[in-house]
């Protein structure tokens, strides 16, 4: 693929936000809609403009418990009114009576005529019923106005929008009760390796448990895919090549693990290479070097694209996250997120890997009213337990010491599971 993007000289990796760019410009959304009720459709991208179909709010409403009045009658009172109306939430829209205030509820029609609604708490009422107001009582106070939100035939999500449960729940309020998404992306996945195995299988010494498989099935589902599970390969390039055509027949992705850094054993690049074609190898960060992209088939635009992620299991968590995941949510049709990270001091100093950006597993602790970083565990790249502790990273630039007290870029791992 030619992008611009020049691998670093020094490593011959990609940067990692090159790298992102390639992803995002790579994913081309697949066809396809459905036509689903609203709370199937949760979790889904949608496919079509949605725009507001009621004002919102639909009426004038009191934003309080309290009283609805006439500012010019209780001007003309001296400060008291007594109660005429009743006007609980689900009433329809009353006027109200000239002298008098009505007692309204959070949410109930505002009266017409009425200006300004007073909280009860900050109201009196004395034994003959009249209700006395503060001094000052401003026009339109707590008052929520029709249409103040949104008006009918404003758009209200745009394609491409993941529905969220907030989203959901926009889309509801306005009554709306079935929506068109795009389908459900097919990701096929793959995990190599002669010495992996299943848990529920025996152990034997040289083994090592599927936790690739198991990771990433769960991550595949947070993001709405199907996944079709084609489980352990062996590490040969006749096994590995009768996988990847196998996914390629049903998936608009191919995911795999382990086999894709250089070693003998190694045959994910070699095979992509003579079945289909590669994008790009390696990528400058650490943990997750050897990330590949390419695809399966006769040329990028008729071929299904192919993923391999490192075998480590923290290398392919980052891989996911940093580069997966942006080029799966955009074949879904999604609006690609931006990386989000802001500054946190470290609470450590640390020696910077040679030519590639370092993706730190930290725990964020507060300390004198401020989030302080600190390493959640081991920063192996096999060391599952401090990405299972992390609240995030601490991106750390390349060739760069980290110093105990100095701010770097913090990378919110909730993001990634949005
Ligand atoms: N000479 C070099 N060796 C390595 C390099 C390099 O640049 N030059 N890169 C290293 C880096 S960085 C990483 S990360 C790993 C990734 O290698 P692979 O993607 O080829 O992965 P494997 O060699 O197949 O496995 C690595 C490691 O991960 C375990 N593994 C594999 N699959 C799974 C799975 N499904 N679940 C859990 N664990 C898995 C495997 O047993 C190995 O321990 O390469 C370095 N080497
Ligand atoms: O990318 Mo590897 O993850 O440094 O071990």
């Amino acid at each position: 693929m030619n992008c611009g993007c020049e691998a670093t000289a020094s490593t011959g990796l990609l940067d990692l936000f090159d790298a992102r760019t390639l992803m995002i410009a790579a994913a081309t959304p697949v066809a396809g809609v459905e036509r689903l009720p609203l709370e199937a459709a949760g979790g889904r991208v949608l496919a079509e403009p949605v725009q507001a179909q009621l004002d919102m709010p639909g009426v004038d409403n009191s934003a309080m418990d309290g009283y609805a009045l006439r500012l010019a009658d209780l001007a003309a009172t001296g400060g008291s009114l007594p109660v005429v109306q009743r006007i609980p939430a689900g009433a329809g829209v009353q006027c109200l009576a000239e002298g008098g205030c009505a007692r309204i509820f959070t949410g109930a029609p505002l009266p017409r005529g009425a200006d300004a609604v007073v909280p009860q708490e900050r109201t009196s009422v004395d034994a003959a019923g009249r209700v006395h107001f503060p001094a000052e009582v401003l026009a339109g106070a707590n008052i929520r106005c029709r249409g103040e939100e949104l008006r009918a035939g404003e758009a209200l999500l745009d394609p491409g929008a993941r529905l969220s449960p907030s989203a959901v729940a926009l889309l509801a309020s306005q009554g709306i009760a079935s929506v068109t998404v795009r389908r459900r992306l097919r990701v096929a996945l793959i995990s190599t390796g002669d010495e992996v195995i299943e848990p529920g299988q025996a152990w034997t010494p040289g083994a090592v448990y599927n936790s690739n498989g198991a990771m990433l099935r769960q991550l595949l589902a947070a993001q709405g895919c199907e996944c079709l599970d084609l489980g352990v390969v062996v590490d040969t390039p006749r096994a590995l090549a009768q996988a990847f055509l196998r996914a390629r027949e049903t998936a608009d992705l191919v995911l795999c693990t382990g086999g894709v850094s250089v070693g003998e054993e190694d045959h994910v690049r070699p095979v992509l290479e003579t079945l289909g074609g590669l994008d790009f190898h390696g990528v400058a960060i650490k943990p997750g070097k050897p990330f590949a992209l390419g695809y399966l088939g006769p040329s990028r635009e008729a071929g299904t694209p192919l993923i391999g992620l490192p075998g480590n299991p923290v290398a392919s968590l980052v891989g996911w996250q940093l580069l997966a995941l942006p080029f799966v949510q955009g074949r879904q049709g999604r609006t690609p997120t931006p990386l989000q990270a802001f500054p946190v001091v470290a609470g450590f100093s640390r020696r910077a890997p040679r030519g590639r950006r370092e993706l730190l597993r930290v725990v964020l602790d507060w300390r004198q009213g401020r989030p302080v970083a600190r390493l959640a565990g081991g920063q192996g790249s096999h060391m599952l337990g401090a990405a299972c502790q992390a609240h995030g990273y601490l991106m750390i630039d390349p060739d760069t010491c980290v110093e105990e007290g100095h701010a770097y870029a913090y990378c919110p791992g909730a993001q990634f599971l949005d």
